[in-house]
């Protein structure tokens, strides 16, 4: 894409959005449900586009990329509602008999920039709160799954309103340009070196930023746990997608290992049509350097023509090998053995806070002790990677593995500003008049009164408050007339 089209594209949204017209509930209402029209309309051509890039499965495209799609669509329909009304909260004594709520508007026109390895679902399931929150979005696929980056540029258009949602594609000087320019807020999911780059971008307009990171996700196994089973959940996240997932275990804190890849991909995972391919070449020669010097224990054939890693697992690894400074994103599972619990804390908080912590042990003691003692952007126990399809639950990383979290309601509130209203009246002015000068010592102390107490702000509570209200009233429209009648007899 010209330049002069991105500047085009990100003005034309403003404009639109200027209209007013995502405001209403039932316009976001009818975008939604026109998304979700163009997932079940394209199933053929997102499987396509998903193979070409990835040698994604029917199978991995339907569970991994379009399911929690769907499902956060009708989330958004069917709550928007609840969403969207205005949140009473509790108040002081001051303002108890006004309108104090929270409202949530749409911070404006926000940015978009997804990640090649789930092209689909990293850019459609941010889209999905963006609207429901009432935003103009500008959407920038990645542009290393290029297929879905076309797609998406085709379709979205047809389906959405064209103004409102333009979809620019392009490489790092596109992206460039696009990040000079202003929104309301960018949510990127990406590597933690373009994360910085988007985020020094925010900074020159104080944009806030949403960043959905990366790193090296430990995995660690207790003794105490089934170990067939541990070991079958953990390569089934390792391996899916061809190990380029943003969660997937990076690498196991244990000592031995069953292997249940035969299993998964056969004896020979290159002709499994369960089995995926690195992205590009790029990346397949950057798994291949982080294999160097290292005794392969399974796997570690390659074709490069056909873009093939085999699952790969190399025991018994040193924690300062290359493969265990940066994140791996390929099917390559190190071991790196450890004394016990203790040492695996140890090991896990000497590093980065990581994207997701997996912990395999049937002894809740220790479950409870390293959620406790580590920390993680999620946690999952006796399984790897669900936390991320629960959609109650907020999914992002923290320190360097990412800002800010996303997935149903989350997303809704990333994109939304919360608005404190109060709406006050008129009337009850003596209940305000103990702010006003001149200052007395009994106005102080009553001011003090108010601003302190608090309130819940159930129903039957705004009642028995207001009433309260009416009565505090009341007692200082009578200690204020006396005030009056005492400073109009006694002068000085
Ligand atoms: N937390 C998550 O949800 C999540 C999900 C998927 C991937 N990831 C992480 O993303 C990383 C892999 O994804 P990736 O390779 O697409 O990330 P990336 O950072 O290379 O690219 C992401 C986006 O940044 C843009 N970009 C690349 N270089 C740029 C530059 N110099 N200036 C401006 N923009 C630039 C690309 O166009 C792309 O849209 C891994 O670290 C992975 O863990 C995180
Ligand atoms: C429980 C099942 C079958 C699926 C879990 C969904 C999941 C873990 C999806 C990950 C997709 C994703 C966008 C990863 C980011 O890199």
């Amino acid at each position: 894409m010209e330049m002069k089209g991105i500047q085009q594209a990100v003005a034309g949204a403003r404009m639109a959005y200027r209209t007013g017209r995502t405001r209403p509930l039932a316009f976001r209402v009818k975008q939604l449900k026109a998304l979700q029209k163009m997932l079940t309309e394209n199933e053929d051509k997102i499987f396509q586009a998903l193979k070409k890039d990835l040698h994604k499965s029917q199978f991995d495209v339907a569970i991994f990329e379009v399911v929690g799609l769907q499902n956060e669509i009708t989330l958004a329909l069917n709550k928007l509602p609840d969403w969207t009304a205005p949140e009473f909260v509790s108040k002081n004594m001051l303002t108890i008999m006004d309108e104090v709520y929270i409202h949530r508007e749409p911070l404006g026109v926000v940015l978009i920039m997804g990640a090649w390895n789930y092209p689909l679902a990293l850019v459609i399931q941010p889209l999905i709160g963006a609207i429901a929150a009432g935003n103009a979005v500008v959407i920038k696929p990645s542009e290393v799954s290029e297929n879905m980056a076309q797609l998406l540029q085709k379709l979205l258009p047809q389906y959405l309103d064209k103004e409102l949602y333009p979809v620019v594609n392009g490489a790092v000087p596109e992206t460039t340009e696009l990040l000079k320019l202003q929104f309301d807020h960018i949510l990127f999911t990406g590597s933690s070196s373009v994360g910085k780059i988007v985020m020094e971008a925010a900074a020159k307009h104080l944009t806030p930023v949403t960043l959905e990171l990366g790193g090296k996700s430990p995995c660690y196994i207790n003794k105490n746990c089934n170990l067939d089973v541990a070991c079958r959940r953990i390569a089934w996240a390792r391996y899916v997608n061809c190990g380029q997932t943003c969660i997937a275990p990076d690498y196991i804190l244990f000592n031995i290992w069953l292997d249940p890849l035969q299993m998964f991909y056969g004896d020979d995972p290159q002709t499994s049509p369960d089995y995926g391919r690195i992205v590009n070449r790029h990346h397949l020669s950057r798994l291949l350097s982080l294999l160097e010097g290292l005794k392969v224990t399974h796997g570690g054939d390659y074709n490069t023509q056909q873009l093939y890693l085999a699952p790969t697992i190399v025991a018994n690894v040193d924690p300062n090998a290359k493969v265990m400074q940066e994140e791996i994103f390929g099917p390559v599972l190190p071991i790196v053995p450890v004394a016990g619990a203790e040492d695996a804390i140890n090991f896990i908080n000497n590093r980065d806070k990581p994207l997701a912590l997996y912990i395999f042990t049937n002894d809740k003691k220790l479950i409870n002790r390293m959620i406790a003692e580590t920390s993680s952007g999620g946690v999952t126990v006796n399984d790897c990677m669900i936390h991320y399809s629960i959609s109650s639950l907020p999914f992002g990383g923290i320190g360097k593995s990412g800002i800010g979290a996303y997935h149903g309601k989350f997303t809704f509130e990333t994109f939304s500003h919360r608005r404190a209203c109060v709406i006050k009246s008129f009337r009850m002015e003596s209940l305000n008049s103990v702010r006003y000068p001149p200052a007395t010592e009994s106005k102080l102390k009553w001011t003090r009164w108010l601003l302190m107490k608090s309130h819940g702000s159930s129903r039957m509570k705004q009642m028995m408050i207001g009433l309260l209200g009416v009565l505090i009233a009341m007692a200082l429209k009578v200690n204020n007339k006396y005030l009056h009648l005492y400073s109009a007899t006694h002068p000085g």
